[in-house]
């Protein structure tokens, strides 16, 4: 296998490779750009014209899918999978990867959109390189562009695979890639509603590509995701690498459920407090009038919605974060 096939081991051990570019025996070439970040391009003739950004360890600790960009790209540099498309490959946070923690000292992923700016610190830096890194790679805006971020949560959940798809003042969500991350395993959508600061949100409103933040299970240590299912989401971006994807069989979306945001619910004080079980799972469902968090002044979260659900709660966020999203069943989604 090609040396720079190993990038997850380059990062853990925190090594720059002597040789930056290496051929595969069919001509793809793989480039180290910088720490946790390689980027293959495959032969001219091969060349599908798809630009593909794979993200995996934004935060440290969710190694399944670190696990998985591991193993695509080593069969990239052993010659098994023989890429169609340019991809970039990156591992979001080296540092928090090594210690196995979710970000060292702040959450690297409420840094984008131009948020490390207003920040110092190692998540910040780094954050401005990924921008850097993804607005390189996405230069040529006649070639398609996909961006996947994998993640683990923190907690289980009633639907263990789901993705956000972020937003953009008036562009329309893909109905297309819907349908293909149905055909991943993917089993619920959550339709963002307004702009965020989240690598994908980035990708999505400065770069034009198509991007989601997946959510593949519980977050784990390495070694130990034998739980998390990626069988299917790996088989299609098998597919996807190799431009051999199976024509979208459905149009329906007849498996997917979609939601969109109802509320964001934003830890503003030290006096915040979560209503909820310490083992609640995501997307549990809560009752209208329902006491969900309480702030300073008074502040008072109170279910409003019907079908109201939480994911991702965490008072233990900083203040001014967000300590939990209530969603609600989408129906009129607009699709293209
Ligand atoms: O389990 C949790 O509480 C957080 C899981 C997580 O890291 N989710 C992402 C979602 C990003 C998005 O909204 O697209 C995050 O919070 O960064
Ligand atoms: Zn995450």
């Amino acid at each position: 296998m090609l040396a720079l096939g190993k990038l997850l081991e380059l990062t853990l051990a925190g090594h720059e490779p002597a040789a930056k570019i290496q051929l595969t025996h069919e001509g793809a070439r793989l480039r180290w750009l910088a720490e946790g970040a390689l980027e293959i391009t495959p032969p001219a003739a091969s060349d599908n014209g798809l630009d593909l950004l794979l993200s995996a360890g934004i935060h440290g600790n969710e190694t399944a899918p670190i696990e998985l960009l591991d193993r695509l790209l080593r069969g990239i540099a052993r010659g098994e999978l023989k890429p169609r498309a340019r991809i970039l490959f990156l591992f979001g946070n080296p540092a928090a990867i090594r210690r196995g923690e979710r970000f060292i000292e702040q959450d690297i992923n409420r840094l984008f959109n131009g948020r490390h700016e207003q920040h110092t610190g190692v998540e910040a830096m780094r954050a401005c390189d990924l921008e850097h890194l993804a607005a390189t790679f996405f230069n040529n805006p006649e070639r398609t562009r996909l961006h996947y971020d994998l993640h683990t949560a923190i907690r289980g959940s009633k639907i263990e695979q789901f993705a956000l798809y972020p937003w953009q003042e008036g562009r329309p969500r893909s109905k297309r890639e819907l349908a293909r991350l149905e055909a991943a395993g993917i089993e619920a959508v959550l339709l963002h509603n307004k702009s965020s600061i989240t690598f994908s949100a980035y990708t999505y409103s400065q770069l034009g590509a198509e991007a989601f933040t997946l959510e593949l299970g519980k977050a784990r240590a390495f070694g130990q995701n034998q739980e998390v299912n990626l069988q299917r989401l790996e088989l299609r971006l098998q597919q996807i690498v190799e431009g051999c994807e199976p024509e979208q069989e459905s149009g329906d979306l007849q498996e997917l459920k979609l939601f969109a945001v109802a509320r964001e619910v934003i830890k503003h004080s030290d006096a915040f407090q979560m209503h909820l079980p310490d083992g609640v799972e995501n997307f549990s469902e809560l009752p209208v009038g329902y006491l969900l968090a309480e702030d300073l002044a008074g502040m008072r979260w109170v279910v409003e919605e019907q079908g109201a659900r939480i994911i991702f709660p965490n008072p233990k966020v900083k203040n001014g974060l967000r300590a939990g999203i209530l969603i609600v069943p989408a129906e009129d989604a607009a699709l293209v």
